[in-house]
């Protein structure tokens, strides 16, 4: 039976360290600063930037939000951007996605400036990613791979697959365990034989937006099995990508949905910020 990875006391104590690490800033007159921006009135987006806000600012981070129309423009969107890039006391500004259809996401996220692109989607951060450079990285991979230490999983040498190819999630995520030295396959819609590869894998990742699709016969025992999905099943419940009962009866560890990587995500962004905040205080 697998070990459950508990993404929300990981999260705790993850504030607790970043508390401690915000108050040593602010003995140099340094508070972090993080502005996020939300387009639009999508109700899931306003619920993580409501938990964002309540743990930045629980830990002593300066939040301040900009709620924008779902009609803004593109224009109206840059100048915000150009605004929050000059300021100071913003070390790290992000957009909410998903943005509404007027709005060109890679244009928004590629005005802001790479050293304050928290959610490292940035051409510029990708190529950090991937050219072995320091740079900001996406917050759930982060998030990820903290949780994976906290319960001591080896990640360097280990044969990862990660099931889902997007920019957000898989991409990124397959670049960071790469960084960290495990072997990756990147798995996605396209590919043939699919149980065939994750069967392969030591440490699972899964973000491919389908509810309940990983079972059991998907994963090799003792694997480390990561859930990124959050959907709603036919009973409206919210569900991972992972059939967490089957898969909980043959994988070593197993995160919950909710309750694994959710709060995890908030972590490995709040996590950057402070990084920011911290190098801001050696200039
Ligand atoms: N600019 C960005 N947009 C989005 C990102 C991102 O990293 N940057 N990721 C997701 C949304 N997200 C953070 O922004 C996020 C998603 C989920 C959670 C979370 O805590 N989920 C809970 C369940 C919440 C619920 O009940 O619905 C859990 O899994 O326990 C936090 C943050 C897309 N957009």
């Amino acid at each position: 039976m697998a070990v459950i990875m508990d993404g929300k006391v990981a999260a705790q104590q993850a504030d607790q360290e970043f508390a401690m690490r915000i108050q040593k800033l602010k003995q140099q007159n340094i508070i972090p600063g993080l502005a996020v921006i939300l387009i639009g009135d999508d109700a899931a987006s306003q619920v993580y930037v409501r938990n964002k806000a309540r743990r930045a600012r629980k830990i002593g981070i300066n939040y301040q939000l900009h709620r924008l129309d779902r009609g803004i423009t593109q224009e109206a969107v840059l100048q915000l951007i150009t605004q929050l890039n000059q300021d100071t006391q913003v070390d790290g500004i992000m957009v909410q996605m998903p943005v509404p259809k007027q709005i060109d996401a890679n244009a928004v996220m590629n005005a802001i400036l790479p050293q304050k692109d928290v959610d490292g989607f940035s051409f510029a951060n990708i190529g950090r990613l991937w050219g072995n450079a320091a740079g900001n990285f996406p917050a759930t991979p982060r998030g990820v791979l903290r949780l994976l230490r906290d319960y001591h999983i080896t990640i360097e040498g280990q044969q990862a697959v990660v099931v889902g190819r997007s920019d957000i999630v898989g991409k990124p995520m397959a670049g960071l365990l790469l960084k960290n030295n495990s072997t990756v396959t990147i798995a996605h819609s396209k590919t043939q034989n699919l149980a065939q590869v994750t069967q392969q894998a030591d440490l699972l990742i899964v973000a491919i937006g389908q509810a309940e699709f990983i079972t059991a016969d998907f994963v090799k025992p003792g694997a480390a099995v990561v859930d990124v999905g959050m959907n709603h099943n036919a009973a409206g419940k919210l569900v991972g990508d992972v059939d967490f009962k089957s898969v909980k009866q043959i994988a070593g560890y197993l995160t919950p949905v909710p309750g694994g990587v959710g709060p995890m995500t908030i972590t490995g962004l709040l996590e950057q910020v402070i990084v920011l905040a911290e190098q801001r205080a050696t200039l």
